[in-house]
């Protein structure tokens, strides 16, 4: 299990992480959020030891990484996926990984199997892709056979095949029992991926909950409806107690309203609809509300969304004001958006990956 406790780390001026205590649990994936420059590839490099916290403390299975004797077989990271030395191919750097831990020489050939590398592990790694350089990440990670993995953004850049791949292995990696830690700034891809989340924002938590409770607690769901005769339907709703709100381009709508119930009470009042339908919003827009107040980067100076926008549009990037739901709701059941463009990326200087 990793263990955090108050962990901080401050650059000069810049708090990255700020007293971030939570533990990852073990036979789950556990996805860490948060928008681009929330501290997270800071939380991770500290769970590795490659950054001494400021104050506070994370430990494996209760040690520092650093005591750790043959650290790959507890912990396997991937944090970038072209650590490898470019002149260096697919097969020697597993091996050279393998001995400096005792792992036998068998193993190689094993993770270059279950990667997919096996016809190109002696080539050298600088002609490798994006997609096969995050595949040898991942062979070295799990080479030691560790009972905890740890992925800094793993599905950046892959096309589909590699993410769904990715993805199942995971899963996979979870159902056997292993502690499966994955950041992403994406939360439509963790709602597919993850079984609790830990969200974090500025360096702060912000949410540490199973996915279940996150859709729950998230995922409000209303009834948009549309008339040419708002009096009449006004009327009918406050007769009938029910409270409205307004929606987008003149429509209305009644969070948790009864679909059915609604359009019964607009017949037997006679009010012509010219909309009547289910609005959900989607985990994305929930996480986007959450961390509102903590993106950092933000494109185009933080226009709100235009009512109706579907997530994931490039446009108006950054979520309106706390409380702003009725711009982000979409038709239709949760599900994932496209990809949220929550900042335009911090040139970071990330450490090579040392293990
Ligand atoms: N080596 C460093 N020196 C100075 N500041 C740093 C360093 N590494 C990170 N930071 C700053 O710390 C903050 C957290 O960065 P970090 O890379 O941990 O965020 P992140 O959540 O991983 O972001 P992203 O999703 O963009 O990778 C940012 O403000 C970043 O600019």
């Amino acid at each position: 299990m990793i263990e955090l406790h108050e962990l901080t780390k401050r650059y000069g001026d810049t708090l990255a992480v700020d007293r971030l205590s939570f533990q990852v649990p073990q036979g789950v994936v556990t996805g860490f959020l948060g928008p681009n420059g929330a501290g997270k590839s800071t939380t991770m490099r500290m769970i590795l030891d490659l950054d001494r916290p400021t104050s506070g403390s994370v430990t494996i299975d209760g040690k520092r990484y650093g005591r750790l004797s043959e650290p790959l077989k507890y912990i396997g990271a991937l944090l970038e996926a072209k650590a490898v030395h470019p002149g260096r191919t697919a097969y020697d750097h597993l091996l050279w990984l393998a001995q400096s831990n005792r792992i036998p020489r068998s193993r190689v050939d094993e993770l270059l199997d279950l990667v997919g590398l096996t016809s190109v592990a002696r080539k050298r790694s600088r002609g490798f892709s994006l997609g096969m350089g995050q595949r040898l990440g991942i062979a070295s990670a799990l080479l030691g056979d560790p009972e905890i993995v740890m992925f800094d953004e793993p599905v950046n850049g892959l096309d589909p095949e590699g993410i769904l791949w990715i993805r199942n292995l995971m899963k996979r990696l979870a159902a056997e029992g292993r502690t499966v830690f994955v950041s992403s700034h994406l939360m439509s891809e963790m709602a597919l991926t993850a079984d609790h989340l830990v969200v974090i924002g500025r360096g702060r938590l912000l949410a540490d909950l199973s996915m279940p409770e996150f859709i729950r607690q998230n995922s409000r769901t209303a009834v948009r409806l549309r008339t040419p005769q708002p009096e009449r339907l006004l009327d009918a709703l406050d007769s009938a107690g029910i409270r409205v709100e307004g929606g987008p381009e003149g429509s209305y709508e009644v969070v948790d309203g009864d679909l059915a119930k609604l359009g019964e009470l607009a017949a037997a009042n006679g009010v012509v609809l010219h909309e009547l339908s289910p609005q959900q919003a989607s985990l994305e827009e929930a996480f986007m509300q959450m961390t509102a107040d903590s993106v950092q980067y933000h494109a185009g100076g933080g226009t709100p969304l235009p009512p109706g926008a579907a997530p994931g549009n490039p446009p108006g990037t950054a979520p309106g004001a706390p409380g702003a739901w009725g711009a982000g709701w979409q038709a239709g059941k949760a599900g994932p958006g496209g990809p949220p463009r929550t900042g335009t990326g911090a040139p970071n200087a990330k450490p090579e990956e040392e293990n």
